[in-house]
C-alpha cells in the first residue's frame, strides 16, 4: 500500500496559495493511484492531483487527499517517426526537453517556464504564443495582423503607464547557438535592482510608472538575437514571486481590450500595473473548456510583482482588468486567480452545459473537487 503522509504543508510557486491536505501521497505507479481513489471512496474523501505547484490560484489545494506526481515522471516510450513521445503525467517539462534533444524532438510550443508537469499544462490549459499553435493540451495593436505573419510566435510586452512595447519574434533557424545573455543586465539591473525598486515603490506606488518606462529605456530599447534550441528560447526568467491574472480574448478585440486597461490607468492615476502586459495569441481549438474553445485568441498577462515577498495592493487593477476582458468576451486562464462563477462560464463557454454532465458521469461523488472547482461548477 502506498504510504500516505499528514502534516503535509502545500504552497504554489509564488507563495500566493497554499493549504493543508488531510493526506499526502506520492504514488510510483498507477496502481498506487488506484489504492489512493479506493482510499479516498472508502473514507469519503477528495482527493487533488498536483503536479508542479505552479499555478498561481488554488487550483491545486485541498484539505482532502493530496496526490503529488512528481514520482511518476518516466518517459514511457519514443516514436521518432511520428515524433510522439508517451510519458508519465508527473514529469517535469524541464526533465523531458533534454530526453527529447536526445532524439531530435522538441515540443511544438512551450509556456514560459519548464518546471511545470505534463499533467499540470494540460489540466490548466498552459499556452504560450503563436497564432498557427494552439495551446500546450493543442500543441496589438496596429499592424498586429502583419506582425502574425511575420513571426511564427510572435508576442509583445506593453509597458504600462507608458507608450512602450517590446515586439518578439521566434522563428525556427538554421542559424548556430548565440546569446544576448548578460548577468550584469538580465539578473544585477533585470532581477535585483528591479526588485528593490518595486520595494520601494510598496511606500511611493507613483515610482511605479517612472520605474517602468526607466527599465523599459535600460533593458527593452535595443534589438536582441538569441539562437538556441527552442525549449531554451520558449522558457524565459519570470524573475520573482508574483500575481498573474491571464485571460485569453477574440484575436481581433487585442487592440480594443488594450487601449481600454491603457485609458483605465491614465482615468485612475492611483491605480499603479507592474510591467510588462505580456500579450500571446493562440489558434481556437475544439476543446471544450479550452479558453480558445472556438476562435483564434489573444492572451493578455497582467502582472504585479510580490517584492522580497511583500504583497503588493492590485484590487483595483485586477477587477479593472476583469471587468474589461468579459466586456470583450474574455475566458480566465484556468491556472490562474479570477473571480468567475458557474453563472459566468455557462456565459463563456457554448459547451459548459456539456461538460459538466460528462464530469457528473465521472465523477458522481464529486471526490475530484476542491475550493476552486465548487466556485467553476456548483
Ligand atoms: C513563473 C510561471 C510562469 C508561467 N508561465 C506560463 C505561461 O507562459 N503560459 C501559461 O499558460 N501558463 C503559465 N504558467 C502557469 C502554469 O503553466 C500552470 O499553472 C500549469 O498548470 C502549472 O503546471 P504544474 O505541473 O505546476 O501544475 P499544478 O499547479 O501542480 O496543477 C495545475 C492543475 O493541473 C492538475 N494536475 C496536475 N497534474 C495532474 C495530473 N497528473 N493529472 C491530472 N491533473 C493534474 C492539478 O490538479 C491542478 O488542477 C506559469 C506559472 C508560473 C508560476
Ligand atoms: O503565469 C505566468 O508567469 C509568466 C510571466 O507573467 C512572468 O512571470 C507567464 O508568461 C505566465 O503565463
Amino acid at each position: 500500500m502506498v504510504h500516505g503522509y499528514k502534516g503535509v504543508k502545500f504552497q504554489n510557486w509564488a507563495r500566493t496559495y497554499g493549504c493543508c491536505p488531510e493526506m499526502y501521497f506520492q504514488p510510483t505507479s498507477v496502481e498506487e493511484v488506484r489504492e489512493v481513489l479506493a482510499l479516498a471512496r472508502q473514507q469519503n474523501k477528495r482527493v487533488k492531483v498536483v503536479g508542479g505547484g505552479h499555478s498561481p490560484s488554488d487550483i491545486a489545494c485541498t484539505d482532502g487527499f493530496m496526490i503529488h506526481m512528481g514520482k511518476m515522471n518516466r518517459v514511457l516510450k519514443v516514436d521518432t517517426e511520428k515524433k510522439q513521445v508517451t510519458v508519465e503525467a508527473g514529469i517535469l517539462l524541464a526533465d523531458l526537453h533534454p530526453q527529447l534533444d536526445k532524439h531530435g524532438l522538441a515540443l511544438s510550443n512551450l509556456g514560459a517556464v519548464s518546471d511545470v508537469t505534463a499533467g499540470g499544462v494540460i489540466g490548466s490549459g498552459t499556452h504560450n504564443t503563436g497564432i498557427k499553435h494552439g495551446i500546450l493540451a493543442t500543441q496589438v495593436l496596429d499592424n498586429l495582423d502583419s506582425h502574425l505573419k511575420k513571426s511564427e510566435y510572435f508576442r509583445f510586452l506593453w509597458f504600462p503607464h507608458s507608450e512602450n512595447v517590446s515586439v518578439i519574434y521566434q522563428d525556427h533557424t538554421n542559424k548556430p547557438p548565440s546569446s544576448s545573455a548578460n548577468w550584469f543586465w538580465d539578473y544585477a539591473i533585470g532581477f535585483y535592482l528591479l526588485e528593490f525598486l518595486l520595494w520601494i515603490s510598496t511606500f511611493l506606488p507613483g515610482l511605479v510608472g517612472w520605474i517602468n518606462r526607466f527599465f523599459f529605456w535600460l533593458l527593452f530599447n535595443g534589438k536582441k538575437e538569441n539562437c538556441n534550441l527552442s525549449h531554451k528560447i520558449f522558457t524565459y526568467e519570470c524573475r520573482f514571486k508574483q500575481h498573474v491574472q491571464d485571460w485569453a480574448i477574440p484575436r481581433e478585440k487585442t487592440k480594443e481590450a488594450l487601449l481600454e486597461l491603457k485609458a483605465m490607468l491614465e482615468a485612475n492615476p492611483k491605480v499603479v500595473a507592474h510591467y510588462p502586459v505580456e500579450v500571446r495569441f493562440t489558434r481556437g481549438d475544439d476543446i471544450l473548456l479550452s479558453p480558445c474553445f472556438q476562435r483564434d485568441s489573444c492572451y493578455m498577462n497582467i502582472i504585479m510583482y510580490r517584492p522580497y515577498g511583500k504583497d503588493v495592493p492590485r484590487l483595483d487593477y485586477w477587477l479593472a482588468y476583469e471587468t474589461i476582458m468579459k466586456k470583450v468576451g474574455g475566458r480566465p486562464h484556468w491556472a490562474k486567480a479570477h473571480n468567475c462563477t458557474r453563472k459566468d462560464f455557462e456565459k463563456m463557454y457554448p459547451a459548459f452545459q456539456r461538460f459538466c454532465a460528462i464530469r457528473e458521469k465521472l465523477d458522481p461523488t464529486g471526490m475530484f473537487l476542491n475550493a476552486y472547482l465548487e466556485k467553476v461548477f456548483y
